[in-house]
């Protein structure tokens, strides 16, 4: 898709294409929406960064709060979205066994009760080795820290998601 039909996208259409690069999150994209006409899909991702950065303390930490757990209860019942379902099987934690599942499970929890967000990566440059090794490494981290790094995968993830719609042509997507 050229930068030219996503600058010619009604409202509706670009919240409808675009509104899952951030999980869960279309007021970004519906907010970002009002700068348009991109340069480029660069452009349109730096658009919604400084808006993510922009966010106080509370916005970022929402954001990290409307994904789903690696490997959590929404990928063993199916309720992931399509974006998440694919990510988190590519780092393959849709075969993870029993004990693997207790793990990431336990970690999640102590995450969680450390930090107040559930942890974030980029699932699609991992894999269950390098997730639970970075899950494990920043428990360490603190809180300053900690959201930093997460918002960080969450642009990654961002970015991914954005190359991934702009391979589209638009139809496929609508
Ligand atoms: N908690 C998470 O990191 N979730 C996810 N990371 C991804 O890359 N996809 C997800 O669903």
């Amino acid at each position: 898709m050229e930068i030219g039909a996503v600058n010619s996208l009604s409202y509706e259409d670009f919240v409808d294409t675009f509104g899952n690069v951030v999980e869960k999150c279309p007021i970004i994209v519906a907010a970002v929406w009002s700068r348009r006409p991109f340069a480029s899909l660069l452009d349109m991702e730096v658009s919604i960064n400084e808006f993510i950065e922009a966010l106080p303390e509370s916005g970022r930490e929402g954001i990290l709060r409307c994904h789903p757990d690696l490997a959590g209860k929404d990928l063993q019942s199916g309720t992931l979205t399509e974006e998440s379902r694919e990510e988190q099987g590519h780092a393959g934690l849709d075969t993870l066994d029993a004990a693997e599942i207790a793990h990431m499970a336990r970690l999640n929890t102590q995450y969680k009760l450390r930090f107040g967000f559930p942890f974030v990566i980029c699932a699609r440059m991992n894999n269950k080795a390098t997730i639970l090794r970075e899950l494990s490494e920043r428990l360490k981290n603190d809180r300053a820290v900690e959201l930093a790094c997460a918002i960080e995968e969450v642009k990654k993830i961002c970015h991914l998601r954005l190359k991934t719609l702009m391979l589209h042509d638009l139809p496929n997507k609508l």
